[in-house]
């Protein structure tokens, strides 16, 4: 076995070969370009390698004791990143061919070699395991990276759920938002459609959410459009994708919402704006499983589920020609009715109070107290645009007063009239959806709440008035979340 000076920059070979003149042949033409060990025997290769890091190795086919190919099946198997050569006459080809898979050999060289050809074969061999340890690099690099991609989306997984679970729903005990929590729950589980119907602004968002994150799709995208925003193209786009040049404008391929949310949920919101075109398009896609981006020859398989929301009734809207009755079956798989902010009273002091925590933490304000006759006043207006009007109101609020305390008069006109009228008008505070009782609870919550302001909370004078006891006033007053 021979030793050469080690130099650095040049890849090593090692020559295995039980001749020393073909060992030497081969040196002299390896020499210049490679570091080049030279072994008699496999026995002195194993020793060499077990030392020496080798880019490639030459390996005679006919060795005492063992073949080229036999030996080279050794060295795949202990070191695996050794590209290999086999060096051989005419007679061993077949021996060679049928070893040559086992070993997984680079290359087979027939003697007699020409010193250009060799050459040229370890030249080649050489930029092979380069180009294979930079794939195993970026291999494992991508490895690492999805695994910690992947850890920190289990991290942000178990904060979203935090953030956006069903306890994210502020609501006091017994409010009819507690039945509509749990029909949602258990939905979660199931991969069933889910539609979601109230008014504008009632938490249909919220609740959509918490189910995404309550369900196995949970580690999946939840992806959320709303399809009132935008004109009927470009819904298509945003939603299917489209192929680069499908339209004016279109430069690039273009992945639509519904592959972004594969093995998630999508949540589109107000759907009983959508023309009937669009219908057609979208019930296509939940009867398939797959969309088409806009100028694609082919579909896309997608794995999404389905959760819309509308502030419309949509069974009348099926009922008047204006949505199709294929696809609103397709949708209601469960359908579940969020109730308006005002036939759920109750829920106001416990939605507000949450409200200023996080517009606190949101705009830096030092917070804000909440006193008695505000809520009262809170509790009095019937929230027509629900908790995103209550919502605004108090940021408002919370923006431009002074000082921690936030007085009635540090809310717009229109809450504090509603507070005189004691709940606004009728008809416009009833509740568009819902069964007789839920909305004649909204007038009955309104009249007592009315009384009981006008009479400055005197139970007995109220009761007196509504001919009611004061027991059952209290009652009624607890029902309703009627505290002050
Ligand atoms: N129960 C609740 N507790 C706390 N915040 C709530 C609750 N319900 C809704 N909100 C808040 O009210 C606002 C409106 O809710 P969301 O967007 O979910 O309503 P929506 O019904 O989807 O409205 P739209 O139909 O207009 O899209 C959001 O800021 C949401 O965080």
């Amino acid at each position: 076995m021979t030793s050469p000076l080690i130099h650095d920059a040049l890849p090593t070979v090692l020559v295995v070969d039980d001749e020393v003149r073909s060992q030497d042949a081969m040196r002299r033409t390896l020499d210049e370009d490679f570091t080049v060990f030279t072994a008699s025997s496999a026995e002195e290769a194993r020793g060499l390698l077990e030392r020496q890091p080798v880019s490639v190795i030459l390996c005679d086919q006919r060795m005492p004791g063992i073949t080229g190919v036999a030996f080279l099946k050794e060295v795949r198997e202990r070191w695996p990143e050794v590209v290999r050569i086999v060096i051989s006459g005419y007679t061993d080809s077949e021996d060679i061919i049928a070893g040559i898979n086992e070993a997984g050999i680079y290359q087979y060289i027939l003697k007699p070699w020409s010193p250009d050809h060799l050459l040229e074969a370890v030249r080649n061999a050489v930029e092979a395991q380069t180009l294979q340890r930079q794939t195993s690099r970026l291999d494992l690099e991508l490895r690492t990276s999805t695994r910690v991609l992947r850890q920190r989306t289990a991290r942000q997984v178990v904060q979203a759920r935090h953030h956006f679970g069903f306890e994210r729903i502020v609501r006091a005990a017994g409010s009819p938002i507690e039945l509509v929590c749990a029909m949602a729950e258990r939905a979660a589980r199931y991969d069933l459609p889910v539609l979601v119907l109230g008014e504008s602004g009632t938490g249909k968002e919220l609740l959509a959410r918490a189910i995404h994150y309550a369900s196995p799709r949970l580690e999946g995208p939840f992806e959320v459009e709303n399809c009132a925003a935008i004109p009927d193209t470009l819904l298509e786009s945003e939603l299917f994708g489209h192929k680069r040049g499908a339209f004016t404008g279109a430069y690039e391929d273009h992945a639509g919402l519904f592959q972004r949310a594969d093995g998630g949920t999508v949540f589109l919101d107000e759907i009983g704006e959508t023309s009937p075109a669009f219908q057609v398009k979208l019930l296509r896609v939940l009867q398939e499983g797959e969309v088409r981006p806009v100028g694609a020859a082919r579909p896309v398989p997608v794995d999404v589920r389905i959760i819309a929301a509308t502030h419309r009734q949509l069974e009348q809207r099926v009922h008047d020609g204006l949505f199709r009755e294929d696809l609103y079956y397709r949708l209601a798989g469960v359908t579940l009715t969020v109730p308006p902010l005002r036939a759920r009273v109750a829920d106001i002091t416990p939605i507000a109070h949450q409200i200023v925590q996080d517009v606190a933490r949101e705009l830096g304000h030092p917070g804000a107290v909440l006193p008695d006759e505000t809520l009262a006043c809170l509790l009095a207006y019937p929230w027509p645009g629900n908790i995103r009007e209550l919502r605004n109101e108090i940021a408002r609020a919370m923006a431009l007063h002074d000082g921690i305390e936030l007085p009635p008069g540090a809310f717009s006109a229109r809450v504090l009239q509603g507070r005189a009228v004691g709940g606004g008008d009728l008809v416009s505070a009833l509740p568009a959806n819902g069964t007789l009782t839920e909305r004649l609870d909204v007038i009955e919550a309104m009249v007592l709440r009315e009384t009981l302001l006008r009479h400055r909370w005197n139970k007995t004078r109220t009761a007196a008035e509504l001919g009611l006891s004061r027991v059952g006033l209290r009652a009624k007053m607890q029902r309703f979340g009627l505290e002050k």
